[in-house]
C-alpha cells in the first residue's frame, strides 16, 4: 500500500532561466545495451550516476574523446564503463536534431530559443545530495533558504577544494565553523565559486565540442562511422529503402543495436544533410526512418513518436521519459512546519532535501526504510505525496485568504489541498471534479489534510458557471493526454491517436470558456484564473489559450509569477498565437527533472458590450461531444460551448449555491435548443439523459 522510495535522481532543477534549454552536465549516462540480448525488446535504460559530477565526467570524456578515440562516439565508452551509452552521444544528437529542420521543409517546428550551452543550471543543487540528509537543520520555516545554503556550506565543508583551487578566503572559510552568524556569508561565497565553475565548465565543454566538431569535419570520414560499440564499422551506413524497410519489419524489426546506430547516424546525416547524405535521398526519408526508430527504440505509436519528436526535434525527452521523476512531497501547513516534518521524517530513516528555491513546502526523498505513504506523519496529513509541477499552477493562482476560490477538475486533491493550506483554511474553495468516482479520495485528502474550507461537489466543468460562479480565483488543471507525465504512465506512449488529441483539445477549449466565466471581474482580491496540463502538446495548451482569448475579450494573459519554466510558443508550426501566449510557461522532464507541466495565468476584466471576433473557421466547427470519449471523463454532460446567447444568463448568475435551480432550468432549457440546432445541421445531438446537477454536492464533513 505504501510507497517505497529509492530514488536517487538530483532534485528538480528549477534554476534554469527561461528561454535557456539543459547544458551537457545535465544528461546523465544510460545503460543502453548491455542486458539486451533479445533484440525484440527495447533496453532497459537506468540512470547510472546522479551525483552531480557529470560535468567533469563528461569535460573529461570530451577530452579523453579528443586526445584519443573520436571513433568512440557510440554505445560504448574507453573508460572501462562498457555498455553505457555515453552522455555527449545523447548530448550531441540533440545538438544535431535541433539544426535538423534549418532548411527544411516549411512546418518547420518551432523549439527553443537560445543556446544550450548558455543554459544556466544551478548546479549548486545537486550539492545537497551528496551531504547526508541527517545534517540538515530545518531552523525555521522563514529561512529555509538560508538553511538551504547552510547545508550546502556544510556539506561542501567536507568536501574541500584541492590546493590549486582554493582561493586564501576560501582555505579560511573551510576552517571556519558553521554557525547561524556565517551561514549566509559562507553559502554566498559558495554559490559564487559553484556559479564560477559551472561557467568555466560550461565554457570549457562548448570549446571542447567545437573542437571535437572541427576535428570530426576535418577528419572523420563520413563513410566509416562507428557501430554500436564505437568501433568502425565494417560498413557505412546505408539508409534503408523503403522496400528494405517493408523487409525488416516482415522479418520481426530490427535488432535494439542497429536501431540505435541508425538513429544515431540519422541524427549525425541530417545535422549536415548536403555533406552527409546518401546520393538520391531526400530529408525527409532520413526524418521518416528515424521518427520510426525512436518509436519502436522507446516503444511509442508512430503518431505520437512523430508528434512529440516534431514538438522537440530531440530525442532528449524520450530519453528522459525512461527514467522515472524525483519522488516529492509537500508539507501540510496547516498541521506541520517543513522543517519539523524533515525532522521526523529523518527520524525514521527517510534521506531527504528541499526540493529548491522556488518552493518553501517541497521536500524530495531520496531513500526510505519506511513506506513513504504509510508513515504516521502521512496518515496524520503532514504532507502530500505530490510531484514538484504539480506545485505550479497553485503557485501561480496564488490563492488569499478569505477568497471563494473553484478548483474546476481537483480529484485527488493535491492542489486543492495546497490551495487550503495557503488560504489557512479561511474562505471556501470549491472542490470540483467530474467523476465522482475519484471525488472519494479528494475527499479523504481533504479529511486527512484537516482542510476545513473545501466543499467537494461533482458537476461537469462546463455546467460552471450555471451552477455557480462568482469566483474571486478559478484553477482549471485540466483533464489532458499526460504526455508530461509517460514516466510515471507509459501506457500514454501507445494509447493516444490524433482522435483523442483533438477531442481533448475540444473538451479543453470548453471548460476554459467556463472556468473563465467563473471569475467574477468585480473580485478585490483576485478575478484570477490559472489553466494547467500535465501534457506538452501545443494542442492542450497555447491552442486552448489562445482560442480562450479570442472568445473572451475581457481576459488578458499575465506572468505566472514562476520563476523558471520555458516561454509558452506564440507560433507552431504554421499556427500563430498572441503574443502574449510567451507569457505562459511549460516545464519539461529533460530540462527541469520534473514532469512535463504546462501554465498559464488569465486576470479576468469586466466584459464590454462588443461581441468576440469569430473566424469562418470557428463558426464552421461542430463541437461533437462523442459519446465514446472518456478521457478521463466519465460524467459528462455534452452541453458544448457557452455561445453568446447565453451570455444574459452568465451574467446574471448569482454568487450563491442557492441560485443553481434557475441556471439548471436555463442549462435544460438551453440544451434543448441546441439539440434542435444541431438536429438542424444534420449532427447527431448528444443523449437527453443527464441527471440534474444539483444533487451533486458531496458531503466532506464526517
Ligand atoms: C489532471 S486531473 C486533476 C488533478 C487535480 N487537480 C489534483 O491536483 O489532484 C483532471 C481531472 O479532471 C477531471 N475531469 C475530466 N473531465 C472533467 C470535466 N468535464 N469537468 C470537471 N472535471 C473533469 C478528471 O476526473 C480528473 O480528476
Amino acid at each position: 500500500m505504501g510507497r517505497r522510495s529509492k530514488n536517487k535522481q538530483p532534485p528538480p532543477e528549477a534554476l534554469v532561466s527561461n528561454d535557456s534549454l539543459p547544458s551537457k552536465k545535465q544528461l546523465g549516462k544510460r545503460k543502453a545495451t548491455a542486458e539486451d540480448e533479445d533484440s525484440s525488446t527495447r533496453p532497459i535504460k537506468k540512470v547510472k550516476d546522479a551525483d552531480g559530477k557529470h560535468k567533469e565526467r563528461a569535460a573529461q570524456k570530451l577530452v579523453a574523446k579528443k586526445k584519443g578515440n573520436k571513433k568512440n562516439k557510440g554505445g560504448s565508452d574507453t573508460d572501462g564503463s562498457e555498455g553505457w551509452e555515453d552522455v555527449e552521444d545523447v548530448d550531441e544528437l540533440k545538438g544535431q536534431t535541433r539544426s535538423l529542420f534549418n532548411d527544411s521543409d516549411a512546418d518547420e517546428p518551432q523549439v527553443f530559443e537560445g543556446d544550450l550551452d548558455d543554459a544556466d543550471l544551478d548546479e549548486e543543487d545537486d550539492d545537497f545530495l551528496r551531504g547526508p540528509a541527517q545534517e540538515f537543520d530545518f531552523d525555521s520555516d522563514e529561512e529555509e533558504d538560508e538553511n538551504t545554503h547552510s547545508q550546502k556550506s556544510k556539506s561542501k565543508g567536507g568536501d574541500a577544494p584541492s590546493d590549486s583551487e582554493a582561493t586564501s578566503d576560501e582555505e579560511d572559510d573551510a576552517d571556519e565553523p558553521v554557525t547561524m552568524a556565517n551561514m549566509a556569508k559562507l553559502s554566498r561565497k559558495l554559490e559564487a565559486r559553484a556559479a564560477e565553475e559551472a561557467e568555466l565548465a560550461a565554457e570549457e565543454l562548448k570549446a571542447l565540442a567545437a573542437a571535437e566538431d572541427e576535428d570530426e569535419d576535418e577528419e572523420m570520414d563520413v563513410d566509416a562511422p562507428e557501430d554500436a560499440n564505437g568501433d568502425i564499422a565494417a560498413e557505412p551506413f546505408h539508409l534503408p529503402t523503403a522496400a528494405e524497410r517493408e523487409q525488416e519489419k516482415a522479418s520481426g524489426g530490427p535488432d535494439v543495436h542497429l536501431v540505435q546506430r541508425r538513429m544515431r547516424e540519422c541524427v549525425r546525416v541530417l545535422s549536415k544533410f548536403s555533406k552527409r547524405a546518401e546520393k538520391g535521398r531526400s530529408r525527409s526519408e532520413y526524418v521518416d526512418q528515424l521518427i520510426a526508430d525512436i518509436a519502436s527504440y522507446y516503444g511509442y505509436n508512430e503518431f505520437l513518436a512523430e508528434k512529440l519528436f516534431q514538438l522537440f526535434a530531440a530525442i532528449e525527452f524520450f530519453e528522459a521519459n525512461e527514467v522515472p521523476r524525483p519522488v516529492t512531497i509537500r508539507t501540510n501547513t496547516l498541521r506541520t512546519r517543513r522543517r519539523d516534518l524533515a525532522q521526523a521524517l529523518i527520524n525514521r530513516g527517510v534521506t531527504l532535501e528541499p526540493i529548491g528555491k522556488w518552493t518553501n513546502l517541497g521536500l524530495q526523498v531520496f531513500e526510505s526504510s519506511v513506506p513513504i505513504g504509510a508513515t504516521p506523519e502521512y496518515l496524520a496529513g503532514h504532507y502530500m505525496l505530490q510531484a514538484a509541477s504539480s506545485f505550479l499552477p497553485v503557485i501561480a493562482l496564488s490563492p488569499q485568504p478569505n477568497e471563494r476560490v473553484l478548483d474546476m477538475a481537483s480529484a485527488p486533491g493535491g492542489k486543492t489541498t495546497h490551495m487550503a493550506a495557503l488560504m489557512q483554511n479561511t474562505g471556501v474553495i470549491f472542490a470540483n471534479d467530474a467523476n465522482k468516482a475519484r471525488t472519494k479520495s479528494l475527499t479523504a485528502n481533504v479529511h486527512r489534510l484537516g482542510c476545513k474550507n473545501v466543499v467537494v461537489c461533482s458537476y461537469d466543468g462546463r455546467e460552471f458557471p450555471k451552477v455557480m460562479g462568482g469566483f474571486d480565483r478559478v484553477l482549471l488543471d485540466a483533464p489532458c493526454s499526460g504526455t508530461g507525465v509517460i514516466s510515471k504512465d507509459p501506457s500514454v506512449k501507445i494509447n493516444k491517436s490524433e482522435r483523442d488529441f483533438t477531442l481533448l483539445s475540444h473538451l479543453q477549449k470548453q471548460l476554459i470558456l467556463c472556468a473563465i466565466d467563473s471569475v467574477s471581474p468585480e473580485s478585490k482580491t483576485g478575478g484570477y484564473v490559472v489553466y494547467s496540463t500535465c501534457s506538452v502538446t501545443v494542442d492542450e495548451n497555447e491552442a486552448v489559450v489562445d482560442y480562450a482569448l479570442r472568445k473572451r475579450p475581457n481576459v488578458k494573459l499575465v506572468e505566472t509569477g514562476l520563476e523558471f519554466g520555458v516561454k509558452g510558443f506564440t507560433q507552431y508550426r504554421g499556427k500563430t498565437f498572441s503574443p502574449s501566449v510567451s507569457m505562459t510557461r511549460r516545464f519539461y522532464p529533460h530540462v527541469h527533472n520534473m514532469d512535463g507541466f504546462f501554465v498559464a495565468k488569465f486576470k479576468v476584466e469586466k466584459r464590454s458590450k462588443t461581441r468576440p471576433t469569430q473566424s469562418k473557421e470557428e463558426e464552421a466547427e461542430p463541437i461533437l461531444v462523442d459519446d465514446d470519449f472518456k478521457a478521463g471523463v466519465q460524467e459528462t454532460s455534452s452541453t458544448g460551448f457557452i455561445e453568446d446567447e447565453d451570455q444574459p444568463y452568465l451574467e446574471g448568475t448569482s454568487t450563491s449555491p442557492a441560485s443553481s435551480f434557475d441556471t439548471e432550468l436555463t442549462r435544460l432549457y438551453m440544451t434543448e435548443a441546441k439539440r434542435r440546432r444541431m438536429k438542424a445541421k444534420g449532427l447527431r445531438p448528444p443523449p437527453r439523459s443527464k441527471p440534474p446537477p444539483t444533487s451533486k454536492m458531496v458531503e466532506t464533513e464526517s
